[in-house]
């Protein structure tokens, strides 16, 4: 096949502007980038030979090589591992097929145009993405690239300026593997553009950012890594910065780890693991295809990415190795789901990940906040889907209070706040901390000084209905059943003389309540809104629509206060002219502000608004 040119794709255009523009300080970084792809390249080729004994690639001193030539300003990166097809070049390098990258291009959009703190919002996106080989473009001005992949005949030669388009064109004697050859920018210390071309230099970046690769980085004849895996050394030998440039590398995140976790068990069944819990939520946290972060190796050989069998997808967000030593180097992501061991060690890894939280939230508050503030949607998920572990998710669960403005807190902390007599913790949920500190609900709670946790994310809508208690107390909806706070003194005999109101409207309204009866929980507000334990809240409602389900129509309960003027009037009204048709257009109006006062959305809204007109006009009338 001759040259040919072709287009970067739209968003690989934009990200590489961005990198040769670059907005990211620490121009060092795209040498540990294209290390680590060319570690991923040896492993990947190690794998595929043990799996496909004919694939007949040379397997026998898997390397990867940096050469400079300070004369002609460049530097290369070799490697003899698993190469690029032309397809392959064509699809990985000239396309951005990551989940998440057009949102986060929005984004970087936004950022930019934003003003100031564009620079640096921009580089912490990036960061938060992770741009890889791009990265050489913050570097150089112009790339070649000649790969084979192992099994294939004949390579390929890829050139870019990192502008619209690249070349590609037949490499007919390329060795096996990938070699990237950067040539170099002009030095510019000001610009933290170092001399990439002096082999001192890079030395240092080598033991600086890439020192654990577990393969030979050789200059010359010399190697220049370590090569120890960084899981199997003594956890006081390995310093904080080797363990950042670790997480690094597994994780694709150009930032710190909050939290390292280390694990491992000796015996019989010999593992280590090497975890982290990322500071930021991963661009793709809530997305379909989501990807579970830890890799999973057999006695240091890379075995597969994103092992779902080591991990539930409430952790997806925890980075890292398991290194396990008992198991086959052929084994298949469908025989992981079943090995026990696996399941053994899936068990401990979130025993350890949850205990890690909890000492974060006992130990390190603002450590704590961060990390629920990023991930605490994500493991929440694990109260409905991870029963056995509830209890422990719970407890280093937090949540928006009426208790402070600001702070989330915790249900230990709830508990140890309940004033005597109170004997549930209350919460209702909804679509915003504002719609819930208005809504009548509330009247009767905030009157007693009762706390009520405000409940405003998806998920909670529901793992509340799967959690019944917590310490003992139980978990009650201010919006759903009969709550009584015994604030009430109202006599029986005044109670009855609702009766007749109660049942009239109970059929006036039928097609919208399945019953109206009187309330406790309201100290201003006419009326509210409620439902029965069991029933579907309208939040919940309108996710189902929103996912395109249609629920069945949930009727609620109207509750009515009887100190209420409004309602008052209308039972003493209603015992006067029971058939006057003007009583049942203020029943809709009576049930429509109920709906509207805590934050709900009006089935007819133009009917709501003629009938409050028409009620208007009356009243002026007279
Ligand atoms: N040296 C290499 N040998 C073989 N394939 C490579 C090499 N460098 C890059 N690739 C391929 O190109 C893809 C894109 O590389 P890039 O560095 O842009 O992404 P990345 O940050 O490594 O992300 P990820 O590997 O998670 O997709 C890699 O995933 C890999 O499949």
């Amino acid at each position: 096949m001759s040259t040919e040119t072709i287009e970067f794709q739209a968003e690989a255009r934009q990200l590489l502007q961005l990198m040769i523009h670059s907005i990211y300080s620490n121009k060092d970084v795209f040498l540990r980038e294209l290390v680590s792809n060319a570690s991923d390249a040896l492993d990947k080729l190690r794998l595929a030979s043990y799996q496909d004994k004919d694939l007949g690639a040379d397997v026998d001193d898997l390397h990867v090589e940096l050469a400079v030539d300070p004369e002609a300003r460049t530097l290369t990166v070799r490697d003899n591992g698993i190469g690029m097809s032309r397809d392959d070049v064509v699809g990985l390098i000239g396309t951005i097929a990551r989940s998440g990258s057009a949102e986060m291009l929005a984004q970087l959009r936004a950022a930019k145009e934003s003003g100031a703190a564009s620079e640096e919002a921009s580089a912490e996106l990036i960061g938060q993405f992770g741009v890889g080989f791009y990265s050489s473009f913050m570097v150089a001005d112009r790339v070649e690239m000649v790969t084979r992949r192992a099994g294939e005949a004949a390579g390929v030669h890829w050139e870019s300026a990192g502008e619209g388009t690249y070349t590609v064109d037949d490499a007919a004697d390329a060795p096996q593997g990938t070699s990237i050859t950067l040539h170099l920018k002009p030095v510019d210390a000001e610009d933290g553009l170092h001399d990439y071309a002096d082999e001192s230099v890079v030395r240092g970046l080598v033991k600086r950012y890439s020192d654990f690769i577990t393969w030979p980085i050789r200059i010359g004849d010399d190697t220049v890594n370590s090569r120890k895996a960084l899981w199997s050394r003594p956890q006081s030998d390995v310093s904080p910065e080797e363990y950042s440039e670790f997480y690094r590398h597994v994780s694709h995140d150009w930032q710190e780890p909050l939290e390292t976790v280390r694990l491992s068990a000796e015996g019989t069944f010999e593992y280590q693991a090497l975890l982290f819990l990322p500071a930021h939520a991963p661009m793709d946290l809530f997305m379909r295809d989501a990807r579970r972060g830890v890799q999973l190796y057999v006695k240091r050989v890379f075995i597969m990415e994103d092992c779902e069998a080591l991990v539930p997808e409430y952790l997806r967000f925890v980075k890292g190795v398991v290194d396990a030593a008992d198991l086959s180097l052929n084994v298949s992501r469908e025989i992981l789901q079943q090995d026990r061991q696996i399941q053994l060690i899936r068990k401990r890894l979130v025993k350890k990940v949850l205990s890690t939280i909890r000492t974060m939230l006992d130990t390190d508050a603002e450590k704590y906040a961060t990390f629920w503030t990023e991930l605490g949607r994500a493991l929440k998920e694990g109260l409905l889907s991870d029963g056995d572990n509830r209890q422990a998710i719970l407890e280093v669960c937090s949540f928006p209070t009426t208790h402070d403005a600001e702070q989330q807190t915790t249900l230990a902390d709830y508990v140890a706040r309940m004033p005597e007599g109170q004997d549930a913790i209350y919460y209702m949920t909804g679509d915003s901390r504002t719609a819930l500190e208005g809504s009548p609900h509330m009247e009767a709670f905030r009157a007693k000084g009762y706390e009520v946790l405000l409940l405003t994310d998806p998920v909670d809508e529901v793992w509340v209905d799967m959690v019944p208690e917590f310490d003992g107390r139980p978990l009650a909806s201010i919006a759903k059943g009969d709550v009584d706070l015994g604030g009430d003194d109202l006599d029986d005999e005044t109670k009855q003389g609702f009766d007749g109101l109660l049942t009239w409207l109970g059929t006036a309204l039928e097609d919208d309540v399945k019953e109206v009866r009187l309330s406790h929980r309201l100290t201003t507000s006419a009326a509210c809104l409620v439902g029965d334990p069991g029933d579907l809240t309208p939040t919940l409602e309108k996710m189902y629509r929103a996912m395109g389900q249609e629920p069945p129509k949930v009727k609620r309960i109207l509750e009515l206060n009887p100190q209420s003027p409004l309602v008052v009037g209308l039972n003493r009204a209603h015992a006067e002219r029971p058939d006057d048709e003007e009583l049942r257009g203020i029943a809709r109006l009576l049930h429509g502000t109920a709906l509207l006062a805590e934050g709900g959305d009006l089935p007819d809204p133009a009917a709501f608004a003629a009938a409050l007109t028409a009620q208007l006009e009356r009243s002026l009338g007279e």
